[in-house]
């Protein structure tokens, strides 16, 4: 059986995640088969989707800030038991679009609730998995904003409409958790072409499979 690998992707709106993930998974499958998934949070089984659907509707909903706190780390706590735990237990390699570092960047620092605190809630749910790789997409939130408006046709969820000042905190947080786990959490220049984003995140990814090797 070949040594699991559990990577993540993180940034703020429109930093191109998605995009590159779909490119790179698709490209990588070409090699690893099923022996490598992709998946999301809040997402990825029927259980975290619902609660995705309740966290991200296009309007506010009145929701209370440690209320949306713990909501995001009880999906990210069904997606670990359905999806992420088993491919992992399975040697697989795992991509997954957001992770606990969303919680600590758009709750913990976004919203003010503290990074500690969350960490505190997220520690229950995630019982100490931390991924063995993290990609930080970075970029200006005002750009990623943009892109995110230009391009989603209308589909604005409650969280892309908060103030510039909530964008611009997540990303102060972002970096300043990058700072602290640099081993882990490495950053992607995300103002860049995508096919250069592309092309960072690739390489990043090849590095970290070499160890998977040994
Ligand atoms: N490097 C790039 N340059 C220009 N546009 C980009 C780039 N990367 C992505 N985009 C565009 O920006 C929009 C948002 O990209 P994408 O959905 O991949 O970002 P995301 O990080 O997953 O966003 P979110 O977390 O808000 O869903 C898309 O329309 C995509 O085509
Ligand atoms: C996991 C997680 C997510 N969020 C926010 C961040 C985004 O606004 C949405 C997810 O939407 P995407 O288009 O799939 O990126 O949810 C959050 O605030 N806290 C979290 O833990």
């Amino acid at each position: 059986m070949t040594k699991p690998l559990f990577i993540t992707f993180e940034g703020p709106e429109g930093a191109g995640k998605t995009s590159v993930l779909n490119q790179l998974v698709a490209e990588f499958q070409q090699t690893l088969g099923d022996d490598l998934i992709s998946t999301r949070e809040p997402g990825g089984n029927p259980i975290s989707e619902a609660i995705r659907a309740i966290l991200q509707p296009e309007e506010d909903n009145g929701m209370d800030d440690r209320t949306e706190a713990l909501l995001y780390t009880a999906a990210r706590r069904q997606h670990l038991v359905e999806t992420v735990l088993p491919a992992l237990k399975a040697g697989k390699v795992v991509i997954s679009d957001r992770y606990v570092d969303s919680s600590l960047a758009y709750q913990g620092g976004g919203r003010g609730l503290g990074v500690d605190h969350i960490w505190q809630i997220n520690q229950f749910a995630i019982d100490g998995l931390l991924p063995d790789l993290t990609i930080y997409f970075d970029l200006p939130s005002e750009l990623g904003l943009a892109r995110v408006k230009a391009n989603r046709q209308g589909k604005i969820d409650r969280l892309d409409k908060e103030s510039l000042a909530f964008h611009q905190k997540v990303r102060e947080t972002y970096l300043e958790l990058q700072v602290k786990f640099s081993d882990r959490i490495k950053i992607v220049d995300a103002t860049q072409s995508l096919d250069n984003v592309v092309d960072a995140t690739r390489q990043l990814i090849l590095e970290r499979m070499k160890y998977r090797e040994v």
